[in-house]
């Protein structure tokens, strides 16, 4: 992973970018499942759980995500020629050093043809396998629209069109997904149904709060809780014009023409196993420990931190004018650290994304003594290049920010500040990840 690229004019500002870049090094997913997956003969551990592999005659690698590539990677490193054959879809993959696991291209945050193509490859290899095969499944953040695998009657444009408009609404991950999984083969416990009666071991890296297995990736692994009438009520929730095919597909759905998702206690759970071996909290921790050996006290607010991104904002300037006024609920110097996943809900036309308008939000209002940064652990915030900004109250301008803000356009403004964090993609997603420094020393 590259270094975050980022301006660091004080200590404060230098110890925000640290913290980050030590949160995001904790979940690079090399690192992550070399930690909690090993070998030893024909044992292997997976976190708590062992698998006798004399139990099996192959042994294969699936899956994708954006940390895809990393997993792929580091099971070739811990397994070597134990693994037969796999296919792990990313959006930059990188060849596999010995090429066991075939690394194919996908697209974020619009699905694509050639991730459709790919897809396909992984449906044929896990098509028809038998209960002596072991499936070693990475599941990471931004499958769901890495690893497409359109629903019979949906066209590939229809699916794009789809995700735009969910996109756009400012809906969580959770109603996404509800939608996403009733319109794919693979989402929603589908990669679990066509590997079926295989072993299936799910190597998780969670980019959802609150670590919703049937949520992350939308669940190829995992039960799904959602119903064709929960993906219906998305769509009138947030008044989303789709396709007709889409909405045809659901109301067939839920007059029960077409089969449901597999539900918890679906027996094509029974040789299933997920294990979340890193989330936003794993990056947060490692955070701290920055922040407490440069000296300030660290706290961790909440890993779960969500919402229109700009209120949250105001939430964190708050809980800094609080620590600077009464102390509480830390004393400054002190380092205050969130994670979580907020939206926007799109109403102008401008560049930007969750991060960087929490930071232009925030930017606005801060207090003086205080350095506020905060990136989208993939190094890219919503739809741009970069992974977000890092903040002082003399940044910008609160007037242009707020015109900025009413465009939906944080990106030239905090551009043009110098304020941009660059790192490209990071390899990893967990959550976004966010520092305020608060006090004496900034
Ligand atoms: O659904 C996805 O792909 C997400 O990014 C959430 O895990």
């Amino acid at each position: 992973m590259q270094d975050f690229d980022a301006r660091t004019p004080t200590p404060a500002h230098e110890t925000a970018i640290d913290c980050l870049q030590a949160g995001v090094e904790a979940v690079l997913p090399d690192r992550v499942v070399r930690e909690s997956v090993s070998l030893d003969g024909d044992t292997l551990t997976v976190a708590d759980e062992t698998y006798d592999l004399t139990a099996y005659d192959r042994i294969l690698v699936v899956g994708g995500g954006k940390a895809g590539d990393g997993v792929a990677d580091a099971l070739e490193a811990v397994l070597g020629d134990r693994i037969d054959d796999g296919v792990v879809v990313t959006p930059d993959p990188t060849p596999s050093p010995d090429g066991r696991i075939e690394r194919l291209p996908g697209d974020h945050p619009v699905p694509s043809a050639r991730g459709v193509e790919s897809t396909r490859r992984l449906v044929d290899l896990i098509s028809d396998l038998d209960d002596r095969t072991l499936v070693l499944a990475a599941i990471t953040g931004g499958a769901s629209a890495v690893l497409p695998s359109p629903a019979e009657g949906i066209s590939l444009a229809e699916l794009q069109e789809t995700t735009d408009s969910l996109l756009e609404s400012g809906a969580e991950i959770h109603d996404l997904n509800a939608v996403r999984k009733h319109v794919s083969t693979l989402k929603g416990g589908g990669l679990a149904r066509l590997a079926a009666p295989a072993t299936v071991v799910g190597l998780v890296l969670s980019d959802v709060v609150g670590n919703d297995l049937g949520v992350i990736a939308s669940g190829p692994t995992a039960p799904d809780e959602t119903t064709y009438d929960d993906a219906l009520d998305v769509l009138d929730r947030f008044d989303l014009d789709v396709p007709k095919s889409v909405r045809t597909r659901l109301a067939r759905g839920s007059a029960g023409d077409i089969p449901e998702t597999p539900k918890p206690g679906d027996s094509v759970f029974d040789r299933v196993t997920n294990h979340v071996l890193a989330d936003t909290f794993t990056a947060l921790d490692a955070a701290r420990e920055v922040a407490a050996d440069r000296g300030y006290d660290p706290l961790v607010l909440s890993s779960r931190v969500r919402g229109e991104a700009r209120e949250a904002a105001k939430t964190h300037v708050a809980v800094a004018e609080e620590s600077l006024a009464t102390g509480n609920p830390i004393s400054a110097p002190a380092v205050v650290l969130s994670g979580g996943e907020c939206t926007v809900t799109v109403r102008g036309d401008g560049d930007g994304g969750p991060n960087l308008e929490f930071c232009l939000a925030a930017a606005a209002e801060l207090p003086e003594e205080t350095v506020l940064a905060s990136i989208d652990s993939d190094g890219k915030d919503g739809g741009t290049e970069v992974a977000g900004a890092v903040v002082d109250s003399s940044t910008v301008d609160a007037g242009d920010a707020h015109d900025a803000l009413a465009r939906n356009d944080a990106l030239p403004v905090l551009r043009e500040a110098g304020a941009l964090v660059e790192s490209g993609a990071t390899g990893t997603n967990v959550n976004d990840l966010r520092v305020v420094v608060v006090g004496e020393g900034v």
